[in-house]
């Protein structure tokens, strides 16, 4: 776990516990007895600490901070017992850092006298998104090493730190070029003799507490205050009394759900046996998008900014040319926000090229179609591109509630699509989730359940801020009606009708029930009055300006409702948060239980990381699907059941033959082994 090996005068400990060299017991094992014997051998001057493999060390093992907290803290040895040895050490003891070193890595780090890395690697102390904070000695060593308003950021943001950026903080000694383990041996043998007092932290002051007083809120930075205000050894056991208590908490319980779930739902599998191992995507070089809109725009920024060339098309000129300004303005804030240079700018827009023909995108690899949602439209597209492009290219639709087979992984699709376009998502920077063709995907399936049930809340009694600020306390960045009127409520109505259209039924203000269904008109009302939301600077709420950002309570809307209502004849009446809470999050994962039984996503997971990147749900609280299993589903079984007696024209409440299995076994399920119970006879 820890090779120790001999190169002239220099001690070499190489970490070798793949994949990405985690801090696990016989890890720490092999510290202390290759510790033991650098220190006995006369011949060794200096040690060198080197990941193997892809990456210095990634932290902890996180698994095992799912262990009791007695088998967890008395682990020997532990990081600070090694850290203190290493500490102590009169031989320097220089790391050396490639990928990345994080957590406990970068707390090895800071514990040795000198940290080497290379240009690419990266350090940070991500503890924060597993709802935990650095607890050996991080928060205590690095605001005696940087800056303390520099060492909250970094540990209060979880956010890795590129290695010019560190060597700027004093993180690193010195970036390497060349070989890595070779420039090391160098730099030890440069160091050998020196004195090592002023490279041990513990007995340097803690940098100005300049600024910290109105940040110290969590417990990160409570930490990092201590750092200043306490002993080396007070502020010590106030780090480990504050990590106890975040361990055992909930929310470092979902990230690290989180974590974990992130990298399974990368692991898509189809039922043919293959899977993201066994599946070489292929190599896609160029691109074509169709559609310069909204959609079309933020897709081909995407592709330009990760490397891509791409050619736009739109149907005529003007919008063409709207489009290509639209794509110049996004990559113009960028520079303006300094997240890519001006020279990097004017590359993407040179990869940028505009035609008003489909023809142009003859020889491109894949295409992406970013049309308005109408289905004849689509199908005239695919057509024609069938014709025009070359066979191997991939064509892609961009649709979000159109049910076409082909559109995402549909019943032709083959492996090697899946594999590519699951790829070429991570290659621009994506989180790709592998679902199949659905009426209205998982995403916007399970949140219209959501936005409906929002709706008719409204039309029951509560008000639009109302609603939102239930939904915004339990963790959501935007409520749903702050979201409809940022999307336009243009869109949702239009998209309405087409489908009301394709089953030959006209929508009214009148219309009560669609296909036997509860339906609200609500949102066509104000779209006949011309609140489309934010861009209109009137929607649910009123902004302002049109096109502003602050959501200000409108009282107009309160007569809306009133009149709607009243109309219609819905008796209103006073709704509970509870009764909201449940409505809009159990109608969702009632239909996420449906999504998962239909075989629509391969597990839970899935649905989960696509509401983190989605909709914002908070990681915290680890996903809908996660939120649901510590709940407990016998609850959310039954408060389905309720309101499915309660309103029966709402088929999002019939509830799921899954979580009623699910709900009745006689031990809860893991949510890991939900798919399990599909297949047995509970
Ligand atoms: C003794 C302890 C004393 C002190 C404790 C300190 C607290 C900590 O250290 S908490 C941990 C802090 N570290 C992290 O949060 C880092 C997490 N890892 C990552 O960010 C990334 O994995 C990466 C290191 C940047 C590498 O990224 P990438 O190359 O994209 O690989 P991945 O697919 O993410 O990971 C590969 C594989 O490794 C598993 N894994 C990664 N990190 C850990 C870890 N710290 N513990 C356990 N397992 C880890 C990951 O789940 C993947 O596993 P698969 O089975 O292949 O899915």
């Amino acid at each position: 776990m820890v090779d120790y090996r001999k190169e002239g005068l220099v001690a070499i400990f190489e970490v070798n516990n793949p994949p990405v060299n985690s801090l696990s017991k016989n890890v720490r094992q092999g510290f202390v007895d290759g510790l033991s014997k650098a220190t006995n051998d006369p011949e060794v001057k200096a040690v060198i600490i080197i990941g193997k493999g892809r990456t210095f060390i990634a932290g902890a093992n996180i698994k095992d901070f799912g262990k009791p907290m007695e088998e967890l803290m008395s682990s020997s040895p532990s990081l600070i017992d090694i850290g203190n040895m290493l500490e102590e050490s009169e031989k320097p003891i220089i790391c050396a850092i490639h990928g990345a070193g994080l957590g406990g890595g970068l707390e090895l780090c800071l514990f040795s006298h000198y940290r080497l890395a290379v240009k690419s690697a990266r350090v940070g102390f991500p503890e924060v998104n597993l709802g935990i904070l650095p607890a050996a000695a991080g928060t205590q060593r690095l605001p005696r090493l940087v800056d303390i308003t520099v060492a909250m950021d970094i540990i209060s943001s979880g956010r890795h730190v590129a290695a010019p950026e560190a060597l700027k903080y004093g993180i690193l000694d010195q970036i390497v070029e060349g070989d890595l383990l070779k420039e090391s041996i160098k730099f030890a043998h440069s160091v050998i003799g020196k004195p090592l007092e002023p490279r041990r932290l513990r007995n340097l002051a803690c940098k100005s507490i300049l600024y910290c007083i109105s940040v110290i809120h969590q417990f990160c930075l409570k930490s990092v205050r201590n750092a200043a205000d306490l002993s080396y050894e007070a502020g010590l056991m106030m780090e480990n009394t504050y990590f106890k208590y975040l361990i055992t908490g909930f929310q470092s319980f979902a990230l690290r759900y989180s974590f974990f779930a992130e990298r399974t739902a990368r692991k898509w599998q189809l039922p043919s046996g293959a899977n993201a191992a066994n599946t070489k995507p292929l190599n896609v070089q160029t691109t074509g998008i169709i559609g310069a809109g909204t959609m079309g725009t933020g897709i081909a920024v995407s592709l330009l900014r990760a490397g891509y060339p791409v050619i736009l098309v739109e149907q005529n000129q003007e919008f063409l040319d709207k489009g290509v300004d639209m794509i110049r303005n996004i990559l113009k804030d960028g520079v303006s926000r300094r997240l890519m240079t001006e020279d990097r700018m004017k590359q993407c827009l040179k990869a940028l090229k505009a035609s008003v023909d489909l023809k142009h995108l003859a020889n491109v690899d894949l295409v992406i179609e970013a049309v308005y949602e109408n289905i004849s439209l689509k199908q005239e597209i695919f057509k024609k591109l069938d014709y025009i492009c070359k066979p191997s290219a991939l064509l892609c639709s961009n649709t979000s509630s159109i049910d076409i087979d082909m559109n995402v992984y549909g019943k032709e699709t083959s492996a090697e699509t899946v594999a590519t376009i699951m790829d070429f998502g991570k290659k621009i920077g994506k989180v790709s989730i592998l679902v199949k063709s659905c009426h209205l995907f998982v995403a916007n399936r399970m949140h219209g359940c959501f936005q409906t049930e929002a709706k008719f809340i409204l039309e029951e009694g509560a008000l639009p801020d109302e609603v939102d600020r239930i939904l915004e306390d339990f963790g959501m960045p935007m409520g749903p009606f702050k979201v409809s009127d940022l999307a336009g409520i243009d869109i949702s109505c239009r998209i309405q009708h087409e489908v009301a259209k394709q089953h030959d039924i006209e929508l009214t203000l009148q219309t009560r029930f669609f296909r036997g269904e509860r339906y609200s008109s609500l949102s066509n009302r104000l779209y006949e009055l011309g609140r489309l939301g934010r861009k209109t600077g009137k929607g649910w709420y009123r902004y302002e300006k049109p096109g502003g950002k602050n959501a200000i309570p409108d009282n107009d809307i309160k007569d809306v409702i009133r009149i709607h209502c009243k109309e219609l004849g819905i008796e209103q009446r006073q709704i509970s948060t509870q009764e909201i809470l449940e409505r809009c999050l159990y109608s969702a994962i009632n239909e996420g239980f449906k999504i998962i039984e239909e075989g629509v996503v391969d597990k839970p997971e899935d649905i989960d990381v696509i509401w983190w990147y989605g909709f914002g749900f908070p990681r915290y609280m680890g996903g809908p699907m996660f939120y649901a299993s510590q709940t407990g589903l016998k609850k959310v079984y039954d408060r389905v059941c309720y309101y499915h007696k309660n309103f029966p024209y709402s088929s999002h409440w019939v509830p799921s033959d899954l979580l009623r299995r699910l709900s009745t076994a006689p031990n809860p399920v893991p949510i890991t082994q939900w798919k399990t119970v599909l297949h047995s006879k509970l």
